[in-house]
């Protein structure tokens, strides 16, 4: 289990990461989703012990990272594949690390076998390496420990589609052991097809968290009229969630009939009224993403932005 507790990280005035709470559970993957710049990183790099929180808690398994005797054994990290020194081979590369841990020398033939890199990519330089092959490494790398959690910043960058699937699959099936898997990245598309669990933040803010499949549930009716801003003020007064998507257009909680009785009653003639089922999660990010960034939005008062566990 990783736990993040009203975690902030400031540099100079900017709040990089501002009052972040959330959990990720074992026995299934949560993505944290957030445009770039979002604060996603520093929320990883804070979690993995990098840097010291301006204030707030971050813990994997009930510890602080620092305080893990052999961090390696409990939780496997990536944060930047193009980090790894280019002037070693891969092999050495994990021979490092299995050093490291302490663990037998089999363990470096056997991770290269997991992610697929042969025996003579191993003997290459990591500069040589493209980033989807610097990504099989940096998991192989990970996962030497045997742990129970793993923390992976963007780990689908640089992977070819198969490279994706591959991945895909392979934090399924760790989850599916039992396993927590955290894993941050900017697109919607692949943390759709693997998280359980899904975090979102914006500029810092979570605003939005939840099971994958309520998330999506939770868009019901699409409404527009030619005033988006009245419209959701009104459906928030008569006590529904409501959003204005950057067309203009309201999502709201309401059914349609409930919503088109709002716009009746505030005399906003309806020009369009529909279930937004079948909305992806990627216009959602966006609502979202485009709600937190203005200030004091229907979203902000929608419940959408309590950093609720995931
Ligand atoms: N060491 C630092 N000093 C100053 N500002 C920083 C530092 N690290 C990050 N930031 C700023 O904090 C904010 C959050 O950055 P962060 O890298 O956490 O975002 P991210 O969600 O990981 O984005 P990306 O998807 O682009 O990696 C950004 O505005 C960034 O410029």
């Amino acid at each position: 289990m990783i736990r993040i507790d009203s975690l902030t990280q400031r540099y100079g005035d900017l709040a990089a990461v501002d009052d972040v709470s959330f959990t990720a559970f074992p026995g299934r993957v949560t993505g944290f989703l957030g445009p770039n710049g979002a604060g996603k990183s520093t929320t990883l790099r804070v979690l993995t012990g990098l840097a010291r929180p301006t204030a707030g808690r971050a813990t994997v398994l009930g510890h602080r990272y620092t305080d893990l005797p052999n961090p390696g054994l409990d939780v496997g990290v990536l944060l930047d594949a193009s980090a790894q020194h280019g002037g070693r081979t891969g092999r050495e590369t994990l021979a490092l690390a299995q050093r490291t841990m302490g663990l037998p020398a089999i363990r470096v033939d056997e991770m290269l076998d997991l992610v697929g890199l042969t025996w003579a990519e191993g003997k290459r330089r990591v500069r040589d390496y493209s980033l989807g092959m610097r990504q099989r490494l940096g998991i192989a790398t990970a996962l030497m420990g045997d742990p129970r959690v793993l923390v992976l910043d963007e780990p689908a960058n640089g992977l070819d589609p198969a490279g994706i699937r591959w991945m895909r699959d392979l934090l399924r099936g760790f989850a599916d052991d039992g396993g927590t898997v955290l894993l941050s990245s900017h697109l919607l598309s692949e943390i759709e097809m693997v998280a359980d669990d899904i975090v979102m933040i914006g500029r810092g803010r979570i605003v939005a968290s939840g099971a994958t499949a309520e998330l999506l549930a939770g868009v019901g009716t699409l409404v527009r009229s030619d005033d988006g801003a009245r419209l959701a003020a009104a459906l928030t007064t008569a006590g529904f969630q409501a959003t204005v998507r950057p067309d203009g257009a309201v999502a709201t909680d309401a059914d349609p009939a409930d919503a088109g009785l709002v716009a009746f009653r505030a005399g906003l003639p309806v020009t369009e009224l529909r279930s937004a089922d079948g909305h992806g999660l990627e216009d959602m990010f966006l609502e979202l993403t485009a709600a937190d960034q203005r200030e004091d939005s229907p979203a902000r008062h929608a419940g959408l932005t309590d950093g609720a566990s995931a």
